[in-house]
C-alpha cells in the first residue's frame, strides 16, 4: 500500500490549517487559539482523508497518482474513492471535532471577573472530562451526522478538484499551479457549501446532552431546528466557511500536488 499519500495528506493538511487558523478564530470568536491541537487532529485526518483516497482508487483503477495523469479516471470512480476516504476520515476526526466544538462553545472565558470558571481548560481536559462524564462513546458523541456531512461532499471535494484540473490541463501533463490553486480552492468550497447544512446539526449534536438531552436522533435535530429557526438555519456560517474554504483547499493541493511530485 503506498504511504507517500498519508505523509503528503498529513503535510499538506496542516499547511492549509495554519492558513486557515485566522478564519477559524474568527469563526470561533477567539476562543480555539492553541495550534498544536489542530496540527495533531489533521495530521491524523488529513493523512487518512489523502491515504485512503488515493488507495482506493488504486484498487478500483489500478492506476497509481503518477500514472492516473495519463490515465485519468472516471469521475465515478473519483466520486466513490473520495466518499470512501470521507466516511473512514468522519471517524478519526469523530473525536477531535466534539472537543474542538465544545471548547468552541464555551462562552465563559469571555465573561467578567468573578463569574463561573469555564468548564473545560483545553483540548486534553476536555477530552478527559468527555470520557469521564460520558464514557468512550461519548467522544463520538455527533459523529453520526459527521459521517452523513463527510461521505458524500468528500466525493464531491475530489470530483471538483479532478474535474477542474481535467478541464484546464492538456492532456497527459500535470496540472499547474494555478490550476492546482483554483481548483482546490473550488473544491473547498463546493465542499464546504454541500456540507454546511449538516455541519450545522452537527454541532448541535455534538453539543446536545451537555445539560440535557434534546433531540432524540439527527433527524429529530433537523426537524425542530427547521421548526424553531426556519430553512436559513442550515445556511448558518455558509459565508465564512465558503471564505475559509478557497485559500485553505488552494494552499492543501498545491503542497499536496508538489509534495507527490517532489517524491517521484
Ligand atoms: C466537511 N468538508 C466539507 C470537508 N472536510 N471538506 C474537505 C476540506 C478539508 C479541509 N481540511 C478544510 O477544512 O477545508
Amino acid at each position: 500500500m503506498p504511504v507517500e499519500e498519508f505523509v503528503a495528506g498529513w503535510i499538506s493538511g496542516a499547511v492549509g490549517l495554519v492558513l486557515g487558523h485566522p478564519f477559524d478564530t474568527v469563526k470561533l470568536l477567539g476562543f480555539f487559539k492553541g495550534m498544536s491541537f489542530p496540527i495533531a487532529s489533521i495530521a491524523v485526518v488529513n493523512s487518512v482523508l489523502f491515504g485512503v483516497y488515493s488507495n482506493a482508487l488504486l484498487l478500483l483503477t489500478a492506476t497509481s497518482h503518477q500514472e492516473r495523469r495519463a490515465q485519468p479516471p472516471s469521475y465515478m470512480h473519483i466520486f466513490l474513492a473520495g466518499c470512501t476516504g470521507g466516511f473512514l476520515q468522519a471517524y478519526f476526526l469523530a473525536p477531535f471535532d466534539l472537543i474542538k466544538v465544545r471548547l468552541q462553545n464555551q462562552t465563559e472565558p469571555r465573561a467578567q471577573p468573578g463569574s463561573p470558571q469555564p468548564r473545560y481548560h483545553g483540548p486534553m481536559h476536555c477530552a478527559a472530562s468527555i470520557f469521564q462524564e460520558e464514557g468512550p462513546r461519548g467522544l463520538f458523541r455527533g459523529a453520526w451526522a459527521l459521517t452523513l456531512r463527510d461521505t458524500p461532499t468528500l466525493g464531491i471535494y475530489f470530483i471538483t478538484y479532478e474535474g477542474l484540473c481535467h478541464q484546464y490541463t492538456p492532456e497527459g501533463q500535470n496540472p499547474s499551479s494555478a490550476t492546482v490553486l483554483v481548483a482546490g480552492g473550488f473544491a473547498g468550497i463546493a465542499s464546504w457549501v454541500t456540507a454546511t447544512p449538516l455541519d450545522v446539526i452537527k454541532s448541535r449534536m455534538q453539543m446536545d446532552g451537555l445539560r440535557r438531552k434534546v433531540y432524540r436522533g439527527v433527524l429529530d435535530c433537523m426537524v425542530s431546528s427547521v421548526r424553531q429557526e426556519g430553512l436559513g438555519v442550515f445556511f448558518r456560517g455558509l459565508t465564512i466557511n465558503s471564505a475559509r474554504a478557497f485559500p485553505v483547499n488552494a494552499v492543501t493541493f498545491l503542497s499536496y500536488e508538489y509534495l507527490l511530485r517532489w517524491w517521484g
